[in-house]
């Protein structure tokens, strides 16, 4: 799934007008629009639909489709929240049965609207909604009513920056030509419910953003063929840990070998290896050749500083983690793998948090350039971008139940099996934040980190098993 901008959509749109009449596009929206909200509905006829019709095409995209509604028997009757509105779908609207009511009835009767449609604004939306609108909007949230989102929940910022506004929430969005941001990443993506793309026809260029599909991940996977042995499979050495924090240790062990790493070393001090060793009898104490190697998880306050700038300058694919971070030197590579979350990206680039969590995409990026190294932001949304490579990939998402201590530890040592089995660094970041959700979802709760790395050898076979 491709996420463009909005600039994106529109120069698209600019180039499909110069050959066709501006009609066709928002006929082919409406058309679909109409299709999506009469397969929900249970029969058509006398079914109550409610558009909420702002000024501009949005709007417009809703009355055409009221129209196409009105025609399959459905009763629809529309509320105007702006001064203007789309004229010419107004009038065909009110030709073909429609019936404008004001907000007071549009609220009076929120239960008995089989659908209410939401066309305030489109890509064209600011954040935020005006008050009488917001009310309705909340009104609806609260009501449990069927809202179908026309290209985007209003009052949702298509793009970031992302502030926290009122706006709709949806139960499906119907979008048209290519998904937006706001669509793929949170917290829009939440606001959207399921999401439809009606493809009307538009020629998009590279996307802003990518994001993974299971299936992806099930195709990317690294599998053991006939002739693999451990060391072909990789060797994954960990220096994870610390006296202070022994269980970041385990952690990072338990994702390295429940993920299917051909040997892991753990290489941290010695009284932190003997708990690894306790609890994974299959993991290696002694030093030797790793074709990846885990650092900073646990670490704590090292005295030896010096440890990042050795290892970045040698060749062997890194993952950096946590404190690891902190010691970042000025030159890196695009197979070292970072894995901040926002607090430590703001602390990468010398920024507050919130502009992280404001415009994330935009922070990943810089810090990909800025470091010359791949990096995973980790969060509700888990971007992860390369030095030189204008598109970002976006994991699988999975619920919020993974936003708890250790669980960064775990997807460290997950990314470090997959690096060591060979896997490009972009790739291996997206596939471990990946199977981490899929594990999530598959066991949804307040699992704690190390039992559901426990479950990762199941979540994998399921994946690989499972019809592209
Ligand atoms: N450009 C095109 O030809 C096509 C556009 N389409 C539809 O048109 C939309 C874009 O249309 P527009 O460029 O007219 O823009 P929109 O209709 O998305 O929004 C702009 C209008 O809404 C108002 N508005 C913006 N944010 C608001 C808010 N938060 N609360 C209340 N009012 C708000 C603005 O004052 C303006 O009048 C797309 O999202 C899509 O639904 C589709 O018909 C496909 C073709």
């Amino acid at each position: 799934m491709d996420g463009y901008l909005v600039e994106q959509i529109r120069a698209a749109e600019a180039h499909v007008f110069e050959l066709l009449d501006p009609d066709v596009l928002m006929q082919r929206a409406a058309a679909g629009l109409a299709a999506a909200i009469l397969r929900r509905l249970d029969g058509a006829y006398g079914s109550r639909v409610l558009l909420v019709v702002g000024s501009g095409n949005n709007g417009g995209d809703a009355l055409w489709a009221g129209v196409r509604l009105a025609r399959r028997g459905v009763v629809v009757r529309a509320w105007r929240t702006g001064a203007k509105v789309h004229q010419a779908g107004w009038d065909a609207f009110l030709a073909a049965g429609g019936r404008e009511v004001g907000r007071d009835q549009a609220l009076a009767d929120l239960q008995g609207w089989d659908v209410v449609v939401d066309a305030v604004a489109g890509i064209g939306s600011r954040p935020g909604l005006d008050q009488p609108v917001a009310d309705f909007a909340e009104s609806c949230r609260a009501s449990g009513v069927r809202v179908v989102a026309v290209d985007l929940p209003s009052g949702v910022a298509p793009e970031p920056p992302f502030v926290e506004a009122p706006h709709f929430t949806a139960a499906l969005t119907v979008t048209f030509g290519g998904y937006k941001l706001c669509q793929l990443t949170e917290p829009g993506r939440s606001a959207c419910g399921e999401i439809e793309l009606i493809d009307i026809g538009l020629d998009l260029s590279e996307p802003e953003v990518y994001q993974w599909q299971p299936a992806d991940v099930a195709a990317a996977w690294p599998v053991p063929s006939s002739d693999s042995d451990k060391y072909s499979r990789g060797v994954v050495g960990l220096d994870t840990g610390s006296p202070d924090y022994p269980g970041a240790a385990l952690l990072s062990a338990a994702g390295a070998v429940y993920s299917g790493a051909g040997m892991v070393r753990h290489l941290g001090p010695l009284p932190v290896i003997n708990r690894v060793l306790d609890a994974f009898p299959n993991v290696v104490a002694a030093q030797g050749r790793v074709q990846a190697l885990v650092i900073g998880s646990g670490w704590g306050q090292r005295k030896d500083t010096k440890t990042v700038a050795k290892l970045m300058a040698a060749g062997v694919p890194l993952v950096i983690d946590a404190d690891a971070l902190r010691q970042l030197p000025g030159a890196g590579r695009p197979t070292a793998l970072l894995t901040p979350h926002a607090g430590e990206l703001a602390f990468l680039l010398g920024v507050e948090r919130s502009a992280v969590t404001t415009d994330p995409l935009a922070a990943v990026r810089q810090a990909a350039e800025r470091t010359g190294c791949t990096v995973l932001l980790k969060g509700a949304t888990q971007y992860v971008a390369a030095p030189g490579v204008h598109t970002v990939q976006l994991a699988v998402p999975g619920p919020s139940w993974t936003a708890q201590a250790g669980s960064g530890d775990v997807l460290a040592g997950i990314a470090g099996t997959l690096l060591g089995a060979g896997v490009r660094t972009a790739t291996a970041a997206v596939l471990a934040a990946s199977i981490q959700a899929l594990a999530a979802r598959a066991t949804p709760g307040p699992v704690p980190p190390q039992q559901l790395a426990g479950t990762l050898p199941t979540v994998i076979s399921a994946l690989l098993d499972a019809e592209p």
